[in-house]
C-alpha cells in the first residue's frame, strides 16, 4: 500500500522583492513521480532546493513523513557533488557504498557503470571526464546510495538519447522498488515515463 511521503502546500519563495518561485502544491507518495516544467527561471532548481532542506520557503509548508526527517532518506542529484581529485570514479562509489553501510567487497558500483554504460570510464577522475560523462556519475552516486525519495535537477542534461533512456529505466526501476522521485525537466520523454503527478511552474513576476 502507498503512503504519502511529501506534502507541499502553498510553498513559494521571494527574493528581495521579487518572487522567485509561485506558490506549489503537490502530494506524493512512495512509487510515485513528480516531474516539474516550466520555462527557464520558473522555480524548478528553487523548488527542488527547498525540498531538500537546502533552502528556504518564504511562505506555504512541506510536510515529511518520518522516513525522510533526517535527510538519509533523500538522495539528490542537483548539480556536480564534491570530487576528491585523486580519486577514480570507481573509488568515488565505493567510498559512497562504503559510507552507506555495503561491504567495500560489493560489486554496486560496477553494476551501476554498467547499467549506465560507463565502465570503460570506472578508472578515470572525474574531474577530467567530459562534461556528459561526469553528468553521469552524479547520476550513478544519486542512484548507488539507498533513498526513499531522489531529487533531481534536470538529469536529461549533456546526455545522449541512449544514456537519457538508460536513466529513466533506472528511475523507473526505483519507483517500482517503492521509491518516489521529484525531477525538474525539460524532455517531454522523462515527462512522459515517469511522470504520475506533472507540475508545471510558470513566471509570474
Ligand atoms: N539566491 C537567489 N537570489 C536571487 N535570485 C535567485 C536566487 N536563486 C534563484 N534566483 C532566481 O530565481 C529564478 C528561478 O531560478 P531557478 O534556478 O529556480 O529556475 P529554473 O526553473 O530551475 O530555471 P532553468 O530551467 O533555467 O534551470 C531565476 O530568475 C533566478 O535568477
Amino acid at each position: 500500500m502507498s503512503e504519502t511521503l511529501v506534502e507541499v502546500s502553498g510553498v513559494s519563495k521571494t527574493v528581495y522583492g521579487r518572487e522567485i518561485l509561485a506558490p506549489v502544491s503537490f502530494a506524493l507518495s512512495t512509487g510515485e513521480g513528480v516531474v516539474l516544467t516550466g520555462p527557464n527561471g520558473s522555480g524548478k532548481t528553487t523548488l527542488l532546493k527547498i525540498l531538500a532542506g537546502r533552502d528556504l520557503a518564504t511562505e506555504g509548508t512541506i510536510e515529511v513523513h518520518d522516513s525522510l526527517k533526517h535527510r538519509a532518506g533523500i538522495a539528490t542529484v542537483l548539480g556536480d557533488p564534491p570530487y576528491f581529485e585523486d580519486l577514480t570514479v570507481l573509488e568515488h562509489l565505493r567510498f559512497v557504498c562504503v559510507s552507506w553501510g555495503e561491504s567495500p567487497d560489493t560489486s554496486e558500483p560496477e553494476r551501476i557503470l554498467a547499467a549506465l554504460k560507463i565502465s570503460r570510464i570506472q578508472d578515470s577522475f572525474p574531474l577530467e571526464l567530459s562534461s556528459g560523462e561526469r553528468q553521469l556519475v552524479s547520476l550513478a552516486i544519486g542512484f548507488i546510495r539507498p533513498s526513499e525519495l531522489m531529487i533531481l535537477d534536470e538529469p536529461e542534461q549533456r546526455l545522449d538519447i541512449e544514456r537519457r533512456a538508460l536513466v529513466a529505466e533506472l528511475l523507473l526501476d526505483k519507483k517500482r522498488n517503492g521509491g518516489a522521485v521529484v525531477m525538474a525537466t525539460h524532455d517531454p520523454q522523462f515527462v512522459e515515463a515517469l511522470a504520475d503527478s506533472h507540475v508545471a511552474l510558470g513566471i509570474t513576476g
